[in-house]
């Protein structure tokens, strides 16, 4: 998907911003502090309904100071969807899509698929196994239609199943099989999405990583969260007495990881900084392939805060050219665009933003 325009009001330091992106590459640039972040920010508000690094449910850092809320605008996608998402100090968060309300932020997920790197984005590799399994649901989400169906069923199951035994004795035999039942039935479907998904996601991903770094002996491996070679049934009905004792559901999807090793090693724990960024990067902008692929040219969005950060000249031009050749529409910051301009073979398809003080320039003069 492609935002054509984006009008931000309200976003931590910026008051008021209209631009006008490039469908391809836009620089955002500035001195540190200047507002570059806020803009990608704004731009995951408009997409997912949230920030990417505010952890406040109550929305107070991110609301520029002294206001009582955030507004950000966009028209997105082929037919230019108007969307309005708006924040406010209370929690109340209001998104609209072509006038209608919208309830589901999954609804804004759908339209526009956004892949983000930023300094948290080595939690890839060096944090818990819930950022891996999200990394692989955003991947089958956006090419399998019904996952998202399949995903509900599974959280609801389980939340049931482990609200049931929560009490530490089976209170209600029937509730529970019936529960059990629902959250096999469900995870073993959404396993087979996820391996299924691995499986084509692998190839795009060696393809890019040999692009970018000289690393052999890498493996990416799928573990379902359960006995490879046993159903899931078969599984709770065995652990049934521990799952009672310790009151939660020891094994299912919500257990599922993905291994990244290097030779036997894992990969975190053997990479330099700037080689754990490329392996990163080139699982981010694998996905990005895989829905091209995958899902009629679906076109990803990539936020790059600080590409430069930990990447010498020679990486970092080699992950602009990869995103040079794939359909996608890319915005970069940087403190200071000169290096990174160079890096990109079509410079008439680059847009520059300049940020200074919480405004925008090179937006549009309206
Ligand atoms: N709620 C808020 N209200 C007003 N200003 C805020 C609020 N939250 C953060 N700020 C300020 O807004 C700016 C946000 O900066 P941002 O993180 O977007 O900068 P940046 O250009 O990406 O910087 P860097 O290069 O250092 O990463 C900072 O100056 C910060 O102090």
């Amino acid at each position: 998907m492609t935002i054509h325009r984006l009008h931000i009001q309200g976003v931590r330091n910026i008051s008021d911003a209209r631009l006008e992106p490039a469908y391809f590459v836009n620089i955002v640039f500035g001195d540190n502090g200047s507002g570059k972040t806020s803009v990608l920010e704004s731009i995951h508000i408009l997409t997912h309904g949230r920030s990417f690094r505010s952890t406040s449910s109550k929305n107070t850092t991110l609301i520029q100071q002294g206001l009582h809320a955030l507004t950000v605008y966009g028209e997105i996608g082929e037919i230019h969807n108007h969307v309005g998402v708006s924040k406010a100090v209370d929690g109340v968060n209001q998104i609209k899509i072509s006038g209608e309300k919208v309830t589901a932020v999954s609804e804004l997920a759908k339209l526009s698929p956004v892949q983000i790197i930023d300094a948290q984005a080595f939690d890839l590799l060096t944090g818990s196994p819930a950022v891996r399994r999200q990394f692989l649901d955003w991947g089958v989400f956006h090419v399998e239609h019904g996952f998202l169906n399949v995903w509900q069923r599974v959280q609801k199951a389980l939340k049931n199943r482990n609200s049931l035994l929560r009490s530490g004795k089976i209170t209600d035999p029937i509730q529970m099989s019936a529960w059990t039942r629902e959250f096999a039935s469900a995870a073993e479907r959404l396993d087979e999405y996820r391996q299924q998904y691995l499986e084509r996601f692998k190839q795009q991903f060696v393809d890019i990583l040999a692009k970018l770094t000289d690393l052999d002996d890498f493996s990416l491996s799928y573990h379902r969260g359960w006995d490879k070679a046993r159903s899931l049934l078969d599984v709770l009905g065995a652990s049934e007495d521990v799952d009672i004792k310790t009151g939660f559901t020891h094994s299912g999807p919500q257990r599922a990881d993905i291994r990244i090793k290097l030779g036997k090693h894992n990969a975190a724990d053997i990479l330099s900084r700037g080689q754990q960024k490329l392996v990163v990067i080139a699982m981010k902008l694998a996905q990005g392939a895989h829905l091209q692929t995958f899902k009629e040219h679906k076109r990803c969005i990539f936020l790059l805060d600080d590409l430069p950060a930990e990447l010498d000249s020679n990486h970092t031009h080699k992950v602009c050219q990869i995103l040079e050749q794939m359909d996608a529409q890319v915005f970069l910051t940087c403190v200071e665009p000169g290096e990174l301009l160079e890096f990109w073979n079509n410079k008439d398809q680059i847009k520059m933003f300049h940020v200074k003080h919480g405004q925008v320039s090179g937006e549009l003069d309206e």
